[in-house]
């Protein structure tokens, strides 16, 4: 549960630290802003990957599918700082599918939250195959780290790139040559 109150308070000592005046016109309302705000980038903590990838329909192919460029943002744990950019999710059905939404709905999930992205890269796979049991699994993730880039090493531009694979993605090394083809992508 996001407690607006403790955010609130935590904001006002936070804004005092810094050597604020928090009194003034401008900043009067930001905790409670920020209190708002954080409903939206830590929500994801309040939502369950299982509501959105069980409602699975039969199909009658397995043939691979990807939804590719699913564009994210989400927060570092270690500076709370955003780190954003694309999610590419490919699976191999075994006699269902989920609707398209739903795999972009499962990146919110765990993106709306306090994250590292190889952990964010293996809970979004994790999810799919408990629950939508598909035959496999291959989630891959670009971003940019605004911890890297607009403080300590400061290197605007580089990006992170990591991969989880499950399923008949480990055992076939010719399901990720594919996926990169089919995503255009030489990493
Ligand atoms: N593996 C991984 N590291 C991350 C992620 N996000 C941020 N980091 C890194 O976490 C590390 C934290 O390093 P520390 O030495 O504890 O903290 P710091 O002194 O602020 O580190 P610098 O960023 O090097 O200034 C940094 O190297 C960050 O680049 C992530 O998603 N995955
Ligand atoms: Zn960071």
């Amino acid at each position: 549960m996001i407690d607006h109150d403790k955010i609130e308070q935590a904001v006002r000592l936070f804004l005092e630290g810094i050597g604020e005046d928090v009194t003034r016109e401008g900043l009067q309302d930001t905790p409670d802003r920020i209190a708002r705000m954080c409903e939206e980038l830590y929500g994801g903590m309040e939502d369950d990957a299982s509501v959105h990838l069980s409602k699975t329909f039969s199909v009658d192919s397995n043939e691979m599918v990807i939804e590719k460029d699913i564009t994210f943002y989400s927060t570092c744990e270690h500076h709370i700082l955003p780190f954003y950019g694309k999610a590419h999710i490919a699976y191999i059905p075994d006699g269902k599918v989920v609707g398209l939404s739903k795999l972009a709905r499962t990146v919110e999930v765990f993106a709306r939250r306090l994250q590292l992205q190889e952990q964010l890269t293996g809970q979004i796979a994790d999810a799919l195959m408990e629950y939508m049991q598909p035959k496999g699994a291959l989630v891959m993730v670009e971003a940019e780290h605004m911890c890297m880039t607009m403080r300590g090493i400061k290197k605007p531009g580089s990006r992170t790139v990591t991969m989880a694979k499950r399923g008949v993605f480990e055992s076939d090394p010719s399901l990720e040559e594919r996926f990169f083809r089919m995503i255009g992508t030489n990493v």
